[in-house]
């Protein structure tokens, strides 16, 4: 049902293409560049009169929440439905509201992120409270531990990205592996757990590109290594595959499983101890909320990381981590696998922390003009 607020309420998008500094190696394929849509919805009921002539501002124009769609191939819907969706959320919001808005795109997720997010920093901009806060979280939280994220790349690049990254403070590093064979990987690993030392937390991403005998393997060579966390070794369809692999001294993580069974069945096969989240993924950052609430209630622990996101969906994913009690550390520090970005980003990187921006809203500002 449309109410006189709603109908003040108007949704704009427009193209963006970021490239990435390297290309992501992954065992899923590389990742090259990030395409996607920024969003952003105007509450014209708030909308001040600008001054004689005058340029309109922000202010002028009322507040505005910012969203941001960044489809990525075998994770989201493509690029043209994003697209698609995006011209019916545009249609529906007049019309509907903010429900219809997200009814027209509830099937293309990268779509109905960008609405969503718009929305909820819509709404935390006019509380005047950080997303975080919105989010549900009732204290003040500094900041969230986060990974380093090391590409599928040789084992000497590999070395020197986990060099860069224990000499920047970090405390936990997350390996790419399943792209070269299974004893390379290895030895990639044993050559990083090398240079990093025994007091950061290593995690290891095969983007399921193993079968169960390479999982084992790779689990027993992994154990004496101290690896804390396996994400994702086996096809996502493997939930029993993945239950078996519980216990042996690495725990399972569960990534693209997420998005093909749902947490329910994951839990019911007792196929994870932890599992990513990714809002771009999961359809907004309101549903990853959602989940991330429900995990935590069955012991399950939730990593917060994102597609490799421009600044408004990545520090949005910062957020939805600062809601979250005790998070561990998240993929979140991948502002620099982009070599340009949206607009300037709010958030620092200190010692292996994200500082959460305390400011309304989402906190990134100058994104709208290319
Ligand atoms: O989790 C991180 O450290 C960064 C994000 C990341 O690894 C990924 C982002 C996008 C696509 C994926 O290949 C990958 C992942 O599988 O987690
Ligand atoms: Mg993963």
């Amino acid at each position: 049902m449309s109410t006189a607020v709603d109908e003040d309420l108007h949704l704009e998008y427009r193209p963006f293409s970021l490239s990435l500094s390297a290309p992501l190696e992954t065992a899923n394929g590389t990742i090259e560049t990030r395409d996607g849509y920024l969003v952003r919805i105007v509450d014209e009921s708030t909308a001040g009169t600008p001054g004689d002539g005058a340029a309109p501002t922000p202010a002028s124009e009322g507040t505005v929440g910012y969203g941001e769609a960044t489809p990525l191939s075998g994770w989201t819907e493509s690029g043209e439905d994003c697209a698609d969706a995006l011209e019916r959320a545009q249609q529906a919001l007049t019309v509907g509201g903010p429900e219809a808005a997200l009814e027209a795109v509830d099937r293309q997720v990268a779509a109905r992120h960008g609405v969503a997010l718009a929305l909820a920093d819509l709404q935390a901009s006019r509380e005047a409270v950080p997303l975080y806060r919105y989010l549900g979280q009732e204290t003040m939280v500094g900041r969230v531990p986060v990974n380093a994220t090391i590409g599928a790349g040789s084992a000497n690049d590999a070395v020197a990205a986990a060099h860069e990254a224990v000499d920047a403070g970090f405390a936990c590093c997350k390996v790419k592996v399943g792209s070269r064979p299974l004893e390379d990987d290895i030895e990639r690993v044993r050559r990083v757990r090398d240079v990093v030392g025994s007091a950061v937390e290593l995690r290891v991403d095969a983007n399921e590109a193993w079968t169960i005998p390479d999982a084992e393997r790779a689990i027993e060579a992994f154990a004496d290594l101290d690896v804390s966390i396996l994400e994702q070794p086996l096809p996502a369809g493997a939930l029993e595959g993945h239950a078996d692999l519980r216990g042996e001294g690495v725990e399972i993580a569960l990534d693209e499983g997420v998005l093909e069974h749902g947490i329910d069945a994951i839990c019911s096969a007792e196929a994870a101890d932890a599992v990513v989240l990714k809002p771009m993924a999961l359809g907004g950052i309101d549903i990853a909320r959602r989940v991330a609430a429900w995990v935590c209630e069955i012991d399950l622990t939730p990593i917060v990381t994102t597609t490799i996101d421009g600044v408004v969906a990545r520090t949005a994913a910062v957020h939805l981590a600062a809601a979250i009690p005790e998070v561990p550390a998240c993929g979140l520090a991948t502002a620099d696998v982009l070599a340009e970005d949206l607009g300037p980003d709010p958030v620092l990187l200190e010692k292996g922390a994200a500082v959460v921006p305390q400011a309304k809203g989402i906190g990134a500002d100058g994104v709208w003009e290319p």
